[in-house]
């Protein structure tokens, strides 16, 4: 059984808005919920996480009425920070060496099959594992004037997803690392990286997509509908 850490504590930015985007309703949900759905999906998930910016005052708790426990706790100023807060506050019942997955907030889209391989897969590596989709276009370097730089090459490139699968005393150890050494990481396994070790990857739906932007909003949207027909 694995528990999950959500990061929940940001302020979205880039999204626009007064509302932090995990609390945009879709479909009559918070996105948080609709994340947290696809995570307690899984009978393997034994409970969650969720670390939430201090002071939040949308959170309303959340139960898929398993009995499996939502747990708030307050995250941090950076994912790093969140996630960090997260790990800490999980129950002495999760073993240092257990594995932990790591789920953003903001990515509602996540499949059960997904999951599912990521778990089996994830477990029998000694580091862990992320799911990742693999670059399909060609990538561009952007010059300051907006016109292109260069072409980057794309071969054995993939674009990170979560949830990231890690061992809770390992993580927090590289996490802290990478903070002391005044790095900001942008995904678990940066920091895991940075130590010289290399978590599997596990391929993922192209779709399991993060909402940064209304225009992720709207995707989401789409794709729900498109699952209810
Ligand atoms: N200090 C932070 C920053 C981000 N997150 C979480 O990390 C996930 C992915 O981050 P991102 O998509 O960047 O969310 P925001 O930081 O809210 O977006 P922005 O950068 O546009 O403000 C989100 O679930 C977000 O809530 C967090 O828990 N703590
Ligand atoms: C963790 C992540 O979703 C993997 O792609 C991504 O790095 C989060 O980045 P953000 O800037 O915090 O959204």
């Amino acid at each position: 059984m694995t528990w999950v850490v959500v990061p929940a504590a940001g302020r979205g930015v880039r999204f626009g808005g007064e509302l932090p985007k995990q609390y945009l309703q879709v479909a009559g949900e918070p996105l948080i919920a609709h994340s947290l759905r696809a995570l307690f999906a899984h009978p393997g998930v034994k409970g969650a996480v969720v670390a939430l910016a201090a002071g939040d005052a949308h959170w309303q708790g959340w139960s898929d009425g398993s009995g499996r426990p939502v747990i708030a706790c307050i995250g941090g100023g950076t994912r790093a920070e969140s996630v960090l807060a997260g790990l800490a506050a999980l129950p002495d019942e999760v073993r240092a060496d257990a594995f932990v997955l790591v789920h953003d907030a903001a990515r509602p889209n996540l499949r059960l099959s997904d999951l599912s391989a990521l778990l089996e897969r994830g477990r029998e590596d000694p580091v862990g594992a992320i799911l990742a989709t693999p670059v399909r276009d060609t990538l561009k370097r952007a010059g300051d004037d907006g016109g292109i730089d260069a072409t980057e090459p794309r071969e054995r490139l993939w674009r990170a997803q979560t949830p990231q699968l890690f061992r809770r005393l390992q993580l927090r150890r590289a996490l802290e690392a990478a903070a002391a050494d005044g790095v900001e990481v942008t995904d678990e396994a940066m920091a895991m990286e940075r130590l010289g070790l290399r978590p599997l990857l596990v391929e993922g739906a192209e779709d399991n997509l993060k909402v940064t932007t209304p225009a992720d909003l709207a995707y989401f949207e789409f794709l729900l509908e498109r699952r209810a027909r």
